[in-house]
């Protein structure tokens, strides 16, 4: 039996890195969006190990993190998964993968987990391919989620912003995530800090924006593009910031068509889901 899940996108505004021998402990704390435009994931188990594999939009892929929660559930199998988004451009489609994996592979075999386990299994195979910290559980609570505490639950307590606001953005390119995180993230690290304790005192979307910017500025990730990007949108009184990790500006509303950049826009969303056939 095949199963099906859709997995929002999702964007992280700022982030702190808190490593932990332990995956499911591992993870970051920050906060971002969960996006309508998300990934769809189809799960065919198979009887024979090695059998399996990962088609992405149509391509063969390597996708460790997949891999890992098709370990983890025992169960080989055919993972399609299919995408608007771009990859590597800071939308969480490695992590999007993972967790639509877990949840459909444990519908298809009836495997008979909970969800918090799902969602620990996805993270930690994210954590340890190394692709991502927090996207797994910002994918599966949805909409404006605050990682207050890092890793998957029953750690990573979460809270969110309870806006749904209109989303716009543009890409200019990739950024490789496992590089950036793997590499020297004390800098990074203490201006996600700030950044979470500025949106604890203040938590409303406009401090978010603000909060993210000042992050991306402080961390040294803004690229000429990105910063362009959003002074652009603020220039026709917008909100932009750069999402994580990637050279992609996010808009509120349609901040980004109106500054004349050819933008795709969607919405603030709810948590991934298993779907019908
Ligand atoms: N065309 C491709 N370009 C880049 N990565 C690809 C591609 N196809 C498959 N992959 C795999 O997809 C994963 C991309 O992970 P990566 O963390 O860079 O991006 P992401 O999941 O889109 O998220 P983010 O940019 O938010 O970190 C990697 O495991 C990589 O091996
Ligand atoms: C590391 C990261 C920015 C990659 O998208 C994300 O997983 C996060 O916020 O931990």
């Amino acid at each position: 039996m095949t199963a099906r899940a859709f997995v929002p996108g999702h964007v992280t505004g700022f982030f702190s890195v808190h490593a932990h021998d332990d995956p499911v402990v591992a993870g970051s704390r920050g906060a971002g969006l969960a996006l309508s435009d998300g990934v769809t994931v189809t799960v065919d188990p198979v009887e024979t190990v090695g059998d399996g594999g990962v088609v992405l939009d149509g391509d063969s892929v390597e996708m460790p993190a997949v891999t890992g929660v098709v370990e983890r559930l025992g169960t080989d199998a055919r993972v399609v998964a299919e995408t608007d988004l771009p990859i590597s451009a800071g939308f969480g489609v490695s992590g999007a993968c993972a967790l639509g994996t877990a949840l459909a592979l444990d519908a298809a075999t009836a495997g008979g987990h909970t969800e918090r386990e799902l969602v620990a299994v996805a993270h930690a195979s994210e954590v340890e391919a190394g692709t991502g910290l927090g996207d797994v559980v910002g994918q599966a609570r949805g909409g404006m989620p605050i990682r207050l505490d890092p890793g998957a639950p029953p750690r990573g307590y979460l809270d969110g912003l309870p806006a749904r606001p209109d989303v716009e953005y543009v890409t200019f390119g990739g950024l490789d995530t496992a590089e950036v995180i793997g590499g020297d993230t004390e800098t990074l690290s203490r201006a996600g800090e700030e950044a979470l304790e500025t949106l604890r005192t203040s938590p409303t979307v406009e401090t978010f924006m603000r909060a993210c910017r000042r992050f991306s500025r402080e961390a040294g990730l803004q690229t000429d593009e990105v910063r362009a990007a959003i002074e652009d949108v603020q220039s026709v009184g917008g909100e932009a910031a750069m999402a994580m990790l990637g050279q992609t500006v996010f808009a509120l509303d349609d901040g980004l068509s109106r500054a004349g950049y050819d933008a795709r826009s969607c919405r603030v969303t709810a948590g991934a889901t298993l779907v019908g056939e």
